[in-house]
């Protein structure tokens, strides 16, 4: 599969609102993407322009090189789950896949095999209005799939899961990328993200903050902080002014603790060394995906809490 998600130059206003300004990313095959970003940023507007459910005011998005309305066979290019709320409540899970099949041309079978793929073989008829919102994702999911497309792309898909549901999601989103699909997943956890995604693209007031690899991102804010752990009385007098001689930033957090910032481990390591300070830990933090996220976005949230 070599079909990619191409998105350039997008700007889209609704009324007074910039909702889209000239926001530009690509979907690789592969792999999966995650687009992050803070409420009203611009996600779902740019996957309903991908997907021709909103004309944008300039810029072009491109499935396989193709605009969505100029696709012979949507559902067979592209899978979609915007509004897992969208299904006809009277309807059994079955039926309305039948009826999404029916419409464009897809063999019935399909439906069955979809089921069985996302785990709701059991419950095919069973009318879908009375699902849980996790098995409305889960139904939203399956008719992602009916085509067997190469590019898929979710909107939230982890809202109103339990936790069994979100293994399952981590697991199918990676399968995904196994065979070779372009996968595009918006999501306001990024925990879930840092298990599953390759790449992340963080967006702000209708354009790009960051796009890249999340072991790229996590790099880039880690900042190097290290904790160590000194022989009991000689941080301050003896740790702290070696590793601020060695270039550190130093914040002393106890008798025989420090918080280091501006040098690697190693540094740090070596630095105590010659000072001849006894230590029992040099720990570097890992940075995670939320906290690299929160510092990218820190000037983009659209509506933020201001404490009282
Ligand atoms: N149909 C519409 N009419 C008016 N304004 C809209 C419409 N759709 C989106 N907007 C506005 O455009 C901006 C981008 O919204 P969008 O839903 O794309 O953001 P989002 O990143 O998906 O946010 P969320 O995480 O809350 O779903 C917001 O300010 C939103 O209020």
């Amino acid at each position: 599969m070599t079909d990619s998600i191409i998105v350039d130059g997008l700007r889209k206003r609704f009324g007074s609102t910039l909702a889209l300004d000239g926001m530009s990313f690509t979907v690789p095959p592969g792999r999966v993407t995650g687009f992050v970003g803070p409420n009203g940023a611009g996600k779902s507007t740019t996957m309903r322009v991908v997907l021709g459910l909103d004309r944008a005011d300039a810029g072009t998005a491109l499935i396989g090189n193709r605009p969505y309305r100029t696709l012979d066979r949507p559902l067979c290019t592209v899978g979609s789950l915007l509004d897992a709320g969208a299904l006809q409540p009277s309807r059994t899970a079955r039926n309305h896949l039948l009826w999404l099949a029916h419409s464009q041309g897809l063999p019935a079978r399909r439906t069955d095999e979809v089921l069985d793929l996302v785990g709701l073989a059991s419950v095919a008829r069973t009318r879908a209005g009375g699902f849980s919102l996790g098995m409305r994702q889960r139904l939203g999911i399956a008719a992602a799939m009916l085509g067997d497309p190469s590019v898929v792309m979710l909107d939230e898909p982890f809202n109103g899961m339990d936790p069994e549901g979100i293994i399952w999601m981590r697991g199918f989103l990676r399968s995904l990328a196994a065979s070779g699909r372009a996968v595009l997943v918006s999501s306001h956890l990024m925990g879930e993200l840092q298990g599953i995604a390759d790449h992340v693209v963080v967006v702000g007031r209708g354009r790009v903050i960051a796009d890249a690899a999340v072991a790229d991102l996590l790099a880039s804010v880690a900042g190097g902080r290290v904790t160590v752990r000194t022989a009991e009385g000689r941080a301050v007098a003896e740790a702290a002014p070696a590793l601020r001689d060695a270039g550190a930033h130093v914040t002393v957090t106890g008798n025989d603790t420090l918080l280091v910032a501006g040098l690697p481990a190693e540094r740090v390591v070596n630095a105590l060394n010659r000072a001849g300070v006894p230590f029992s830990e040099v720990s570097a933090h890992r940075a995670t995906l939320e906290e690299a996220y929160l510092e990218l976005t820190r000037d983009a949230v659209e509506y933020q809490g201001v404490p009282r």
